[in-house]
């Protein structure tokens, strides 16, 4: 399969960024592995004009899961496919934290996306209460099996795991409990969509990867990239974590 490393700009960027994708672009214009980068929808067209005849792609950060209609603020599936996007991240962390979304939400949203072309990227992860608790495979297999649309391949899905306590802190789980995540998610994600492809379905792993953490990180079986947040920012951070997943 061929590895996905993908950038979360969160609510950073405006136009004065797209620099950092063209040296991005310049940098590696032949990666051993897949690029994303998911600016704010506002950025998604001018990026994609910018990404055009590069090895970058670009993704959107949420979608509504409708195709059109009376949704204040919302964006639909359709509307960043035209935009030039091919990726859309779903259930992220944050959207989960700060919109209440749901895992059957998620789903609606993941199901809308495939149907209308483009790559899903769904974000699950336990909080630090859930870990201590213990209940990390609990939570991650309830996410992921309410999570994950009827429909999905190793072509049109990527699942991304972020412990919401690594996220921006600069602490991550250790290595075994990265592998250990990651090997249960390829187990369940394989009992709800069958080994063939549940085998090709990317398992990002995302919450503090920086240059300095992501070769031991990317050795780890069945962590086939990562989703980047704060590193994705800049081309020269970004660029060594595509370097160690192209080495990878
Ligand atoms: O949430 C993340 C990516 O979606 C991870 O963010 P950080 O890489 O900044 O920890």
């Amino acid at each position: 399969m061929r590895k996905l490393a993908a950038g979360n700009w969160k609510m950073n960027g405006t136009a004065a960024n797209l620099t950092e994708v063209t040296a991005l672009a310049q940098a590696h214009p032949t990666p051993a592995c897949d690029v994303l980068l998911c600016p704010p929808a506002t950025l998604v067209s001018r990026m994609a004009d910018v990404a055009r005849g590069t090895a970058i792609k670009v993704g959107g950060q949420d979608c509504h899961a409708k195709s059109s209609g009376a949704h204040t603020g919302d964006i639909s599936a359709e509307m960043l496919l035209e935009s030039g996007a091919s990726y859309v991240i779903l259930g992220h962390s944050e959207r989960r934290t700060d919109h209440g979304e749901t895992d059957a939400q998620v789903q609606a949203k993941a199901a809308a996306a495939l149907a209308a072309g483009l790559v899903a990227v769904v974000c699950i992860g336990e909080t630090e209460a859930e870990r201590d608790a213990g209940r990390t495979l609990d939570v991650v297999g309830t996410q992921l099996h309410g999570s994950v649309p009827d429909g999905a391949t190793a072509a049109n899905l990527v699942i991304a795991y972020e412990p919401v306590w690594a996220i921006g802190t600069g602490r991550t789980p250790t290595l075994p409990e990265i592998a250990d995540v990651h090997a249960f998610i390829r187990t369940r994600l394989t009992a709800r969509i069958g080994q063939q492809q549940a085998a090709g379905v990317r398992l990002l792993y995302g919450g503090s990867v920086k240059p300095s953490n992501a070769t031991e990180i990317f050795a780890l079986p069945n962590v086939d990239g990562a989703l980047v947040g704060g590193a994705s920012l800049k081309a020269a951070d970004f660029g060594a974590i595509i370097s160690a997943l192209s080495a990878a």
